[in-house]
């Protein structure tokens, strides 16, 4: 993974450019500053420009971690209960607008009508009633490694979380692809269409969508066919040597008609079991997930319930909006239906 630090000069520079944006905007959410933050980003320190360039454009790693950026546990108050909770948005403007800068940095940040109320900046918090559940907002029970959003065609080239708090050290779980070991005839199987992934559960609950609009119910109307009618499709595709990946194991079926197929799947399963790594995110540190190129998930814990629980943003980043315009309602809209 590679790791970028920010001196202290550069936290001075990025907290400027932040500072300006925080004159004319109290929320991330807003469309104008999106529109802005591509352009303001070229403001951030050059090195860090140019690292998640090569990141971007090199496929210099698989994930790259940004440390530096302060959080000011005070400013941003309690863990909210629930993701959209937060009872007052400028308390976290400076965090997010730095993760955003950054992200825009890659590409462009997205959000989908199915998940938190079409929010580009998510939440990720323990939610009281989720423990067990194969969902961000679960906690004793680990979420097993995904490909984000893995059923669909627009899902994130980069996911990218920000850490609010972490005061019990829970981990995040990551597995390059490249790391994997696999007999050539597995891969040719993987690069075939031969598998079924299913939509995941944070696509599902028609209650937290927050808008009862026609264009949500007839997002939702998309992903419940994509869960009742999946096309099969290749785990692996892209360049045969150096493959990129679409998996969450969790959601798609076995495929007892084609045997050869599930074994292949399983093969690749055992080894990235074996090469996934925790990542413990600390205040303030960014992670961008190469979406192609890994896996990412989280090990269980104890939630707290009291205001100090762990806390993420996340962000959905892609390098091209323009392929998913059938999905969306203009050229810049940033939100999939
Ligand atoms: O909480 C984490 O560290 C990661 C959870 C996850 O898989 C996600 O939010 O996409
Ligand atoms: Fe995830």
């Amino acid at each position: 993974m590679d790791e970028i630090r920010l001196t202290a000069r550069e936290v001075e520079q990025c907290r400027t450019v932040v500072r300006e944006l925080a004159v004319s905007f109290g929320t991330v959410e807003d469309p104008e500053l999106l529109a802005r933050a591509t352009v303001h980003a070229q403001e951030l320190p050059r090195p860090l420009r140019y690292r998640l360039n090569d990141f971007r454009l090199a496929e210099s790693s698989a994930a790259v971690l940004i440390s530096g950026f302060p959080v000011d546990e005070d400013r941003i108050g309690p863990t909210p209960e629930r993701w959209g909770a937060q009872p007052d948005t400028t308390s976290t403007f400076p965090e997010e607008a730095f993760f955003l800068l950054c992200a825009s940095l890659l590409g462009e940040p997205f959000g989908w009508a199915t998940q938190q109320g079409s929010r580009l900046v998510h939440d990720i918090v323990p939610i009281r009633g989720h423990e067990e559940l194969q969902l961000n907002s679960a906690s004793t029970t680990q979420i097993w490694w995904h490909v984000e959003d893995a059923f669909h065609p627009f899902r994130a080239e980069y996911l990218g979380m920000m850490c609010m708090r972490n005061p019990d050290r829970v981990a995040t779980t990551y597995a390059p692809v490249n790391g994997v070991k696999l007999a050539s005839d597995v891969v040719d199987v993987l690069f075939q269409p031969r598998f079924v992934i299913r939509p995941d559960e944070s696509h599902q609950i028609e209650a937290d969508a927050g808008d009862e609009g026609t264009m949500v119910r007839r997002s939702y109307e998309r992903v419940g066919q994509m869960r009742d009618e999946p096309v099969r499709i290749a785990v692996f595709f892209g360049d045969r040597d150096a493959p990129y990946l679409r998996l969450d194991p969790y959601f798609m079926d076995r495929t007892p008609d084609d045997p050869e197929a599930e074994a292949a799947l399983a093969a690749l399963s055992a080894e990235l079991d074996r090469t996934l790594t925790d990542l413990t995110l600390a205040p303030g540190q960014i992670v961008f997930v190469d979406n192609y190129r890994a896996v990412h998930g989280r090990n269980p814990f104890r939630p707290r319930y009291d205001g100090r629980d762990r806390w993420l943003k996340r962000v959905n980043v892609t390098r091209d909006l323009r392929k998913s315009r059938e999905l969306r309602a203009g050229p810049d809209a940033r939100v999939l239906y």
